[in-house]
This record gives C-alpha cells, structure tokens and sequence, in this order.
C-alpha cells in the first residue's frame, strides 16, 4: 500500500492511514509512504533560498522552519518523541548551511535534500504504529536494496533491487514478523553509493517494484481523489473516476502528464502481472480504478483527457540535400548524439514537426542552449522552425474507434474555433495526441470533457460559429 504526501499532510492524516491500514490485519501489507503533504517542495524551495542567503542566515531559512513545525508538531500530536526526527532535522540544518557555503545545488545534492522527506514521514508513522500497539519497522529504501543508474533526480531501477528488496524484507519478517514501512521515492546510485530518486511523484514506481519484487496479489495507490479520473479534476470539477484501465493506458495517461500515476510505474506490476488500485484515502469506500493487462473494451470509448502545457514544438524542413529516409535518418542521429527525448511526431516527404519532452525544459535557458544546438546541427540539411508555448491533448482510449473520437473532437474544436497544429495516433493503441497553442488548451480540455464524459449537462452549443483563422 503506498500513501502519497497528501494522504498523510498532517498528524490527523496520519493516524487515518493507520486506521486503514490496521484494518487490513489479515493482509500483512507493505507500506511504501511519501514525504508530508508539499515537504519535497519546501525541500527544494529551502535549497535555493540557501544557494543565495548566506552563510550565517542558512539555519533561519524560512522552509527549514517550515518544515522543522510541521515534523515536531506532528510527532507531538501523535503523542511520539519528537527525538524521532531531530537528527535528521540537525543534519538537514547542516546541509543548508553547507548549500550555503558551496553556494551551488546541484543534482546530486537535490537528491539528498529530498530524501529528508521521506526519511522523515516513515520514521514519524512507524513510531506511532509502535507507539500503538503494532510492530512496525522502518526502512530507507536504500538500505533495503533499492539500486538505480547514476542519474540524479531521475535514477532508473536496476534489475539487482528485486532480488535484493525480497531477501531483506523476508529475512526480516521471518526473524520478527512487524509491519514494513518503506520510503518511496529514494534509492542508492550504483556506482556513486549515494542518495537518489526516481523522480518525481516516483514513491508509485516504488511500490510496485516491491509487488513486482515479492510477487504480491495486488498493489494499492492511495491518493486524494476517487481513482484515476476522466481528466485532472483541478481542471474539470465534473471529472469522474474511470473504474477500469490497462496498463498500457496508464502508462499513456502518465507520460503525458496526468500527475496522479508515476510514468514508470506500471512497469514492474504489467511485468509480473499483478493488479494496481488507485484508491482515494479520504474516501476509502470509493471503489477506485482498477488497472490490469486487459480489459473489456467493447464499450469504451474515451478513458481520459489529459493536457501537457509548456510543450515546444520544432517545424523542421528538409533542404533536400538528402532522400526523405536519408533525412530522417539524420534527424534522429542528431536527436541521440544530443540526448533529446521527442513525445510526438508527424512526418512528410520533406518535414517533420515534432514536440520537445517537456520534462528536459526545468531550466528555461538548458533548453533553449538545446534548440539552439540543434538548429545549428540540423542547418546542413533542414531549416528549423521554433514554435513554443504549445499544448498537447492526449486522448486516452479505444483507438480502434479513433474515427468517431475525432469527429467528435473536431465537432468541439469548431465551436471553440481551435486550430489543430499537429495530430498523432503512432503506433499506440490508446492515444491520439494533438498539439493546440498553450492558453487555448484548458478551454479544449473543459470542451472535450463535456462532449465525451458530460452529456446529462449537454451546455455545448452546436450550429454555426465564425472562426477568425
Ligand atoms: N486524470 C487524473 N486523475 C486523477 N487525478 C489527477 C488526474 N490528473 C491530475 N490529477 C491530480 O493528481 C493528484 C494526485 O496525485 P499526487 O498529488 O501525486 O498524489 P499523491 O501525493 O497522493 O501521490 C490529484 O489530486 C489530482 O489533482
Ligand atoms: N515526495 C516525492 C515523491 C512522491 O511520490 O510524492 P507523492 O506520492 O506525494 O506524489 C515528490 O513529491 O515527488
């Protein structure tokens, strides 16, 4: 079972999730928990007021007490001593200072800034557990066998954590049975032996390594909203929980953006076949979305919307110094040499538009000393066109219908007057993606939800409108 930050915010929240999870005592269940409610981001936000604050104000920075008020009032309201997390409190003090002195964060240092959240929250929840009454053992991820590449703030999982993961946490158990509590997030880097992450949102990725790793009945995501919903529910208030989805179309979902599931994380569970639940813990009778191998899609439509903003897109035109596959060819060559992840394309004989995984452009100048690079890599055989601030949709669904999704689509987007820059279906048999400008998209997402998912409302106006382009 893992608990996102916003399941366990407060001292309140946490003492919810253990009702919940004590009420599954036949189930023996692993809990992986995240760091408290938007700690990772005051983590970060700490980190940078430190790079600049100066030395002898690092210890007053103003996340640091943040954090520091919300970690003791917490241990004292679940009546634990508050020594369960003032080392780390002291050493997190010393590692501002220490940003402070050096003045930089870099990633490797992110890495280790965050982890205090997590190492945090699970000391926190297990010593209440004890403290009521149920064996229950902490673990840091890292200590447990958690093994990822080298590559801070993203590390991927190695192969070596699941034999690893097992034999720790079942050598454990069987010497004395008490409840795992696990850090989701963190892990070892490989070669460097220090603090990693797998991303953000990735304590999901970090629970179903676990079901993967010990080959579990189910896994169970709790979050704050009813399961994975029709579109991000911060966007559409009407957005309804989906009951059923696959693998595939989670994995789609996430990669292109829906923040609720980590874009990883249904690797480990598709591979060893095992169910994930999407569960909501501040409503836990919610039934949830169940996401499995396959399902019944006789019915199915569209899934879900989602909506990836910021995207840049390159228009990219051949100069006809090479055939179409010569040119492609090269295109890509130039994309691997400087590691530059594309989410969707649209080719024709003499160019390709493509969009620019926005997840590379945290930093605004990175990415742009990146297009630059390209550009003047591509000028022997293509003129580049830079179109920024552009939205994808991704239409998650039956594809095998994607001539009714579309007329619909278009259906919406001539009532709202949208021009469509680029359409993709590739090879995915649950996505249509379309490129729209960025401050047209959250109007599309509110339309297209209505269209497909809020019929009973029916407010869309049909019949004649005059579009300016
Ligand atoms: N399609 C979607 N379905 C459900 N939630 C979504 C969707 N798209 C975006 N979200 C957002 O994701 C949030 C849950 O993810 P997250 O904040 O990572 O939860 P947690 O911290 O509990 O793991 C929801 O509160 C919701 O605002
Ligand atoms: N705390 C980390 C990891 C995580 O998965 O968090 P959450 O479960 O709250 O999305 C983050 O904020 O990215």
């Amino acid at each position: 079972m893992k608990f996102g930050g916003s399941s366990v915010a407060t001292a309140e929240r946490m003492r919810e999730v253990a009702k919940l999870v004590l009420s599954f005592p036949q189930e023996n269940p692993i809990i992986v928990m995240s760091a408290m409610g938007k700690t990772t981001n005051l983590l970060l936000a700490g980190g940078e007021t430190a790079t600049t604050c100066g030395v002898k104000r690092a210890p007053e920075i103003e996340e640091l007490r943040r954090i520091a008020d919300l970690h003791n009032r917490t241990c004292d309201e679940l009546g634990i001593p508050r020594e369960t997390v003032a080392e780390l409190l002291e050493e997190l003090s010393q590692l501002l200072t220490g940003i402070s002195l050096m003045k930089e964060l870099t990633l490797r240092t992110k890495d280790y800034l965050v982890s205090f959240g997590e190492r945090m929250s699970t000391r926190i929840f297990a010593a209440y557990l004890n403290r009521i009454g149920t064996l229950a053992r902490q673990y840091d991820a890292f200590d447990l066998g958690f093994v990822t590449t080298d590559d801070f703030t993203n590390g991927e999982i190695l192969d070596a954590t699941y034999p690893a993961v097992r034999k720790k946490l079942e050598d454990d158990f069987r010497e004395r049975p008490a409840m795992p509590i696990v850090t989701g997030f963190l892990a070892r880097g490989e070669k460097t032996g220090a603090t990693t992450t797998l991303g953000r949102g990735g304590s999901d990725l970090t629970a179903t390594v676990i079901g993967k790793a010990l080959r579990l009945r189910e896994v169970q995501v709790w979050k704050d909203v009813d399961g994975v919903l029709t579109t991000d529910p911060r966007l559409v208030e009407r957005a309804i929980p989906v009951p059923f989805l696959t693998y595939e179309e989670a994995t789609e979902l996430a990669y292109f953006g829906a923040q609720v599931l980590h874009p990883q994380s249904m690797r480990p569970t598709r591979d060893a076949d095992i169910p994930v639940r999407v569960k909501n813990s501040y409503n836990p009778t919610a039934p949830g979305t169940l996401i499995t191998a396959q399902r019944d899609m006789s019915k199915a439509l569209l899934t879900s919307i989602v909506c990836k903003r910021n995207v840049t897109m390159l228009d990219i035109v051949s100069t006809r110094m090479l055939g179409q596959y010569g040119f492609l060819a090269k295109l890509f060559q130039i994309f691997e040499e400087l590691q530059i992840s594309v989410d969707v394309v649209a080719t024709s004989e003499v160019s390709v538009s493509i969009t620019l995984d926005p997840a590379k452009m945290w930093s605004r100048e990175l990415i742009k000393q990146e297009v630059d690079r390209m550009t003047e890599s591509l000028r022997s055989v293509a003129h580049v066109k830079v179109l920024p601030r552009r939205a994808i949709l991704s239409l998650i669904g039956n594809v095998q219908r994607s001539s009714l999704i579309l007329e619909k689509v278009f259906r919406v987007f001539r009532t709202t007057c949208t021009n469509v820059q680029m359409i993709s279906q590739g090879a995915s048999k649950v996505n249509i993606s379309l490129v729209v400008d960025d401050e047209e998209a959250h109007t599309c997402v509110r339309a297209l939800h209505q269209e497909f998912f809020e019929q009973d409302y029916d407010v869309l106006v049909e019949g004649d409108t005059h579009c300016e382009h």
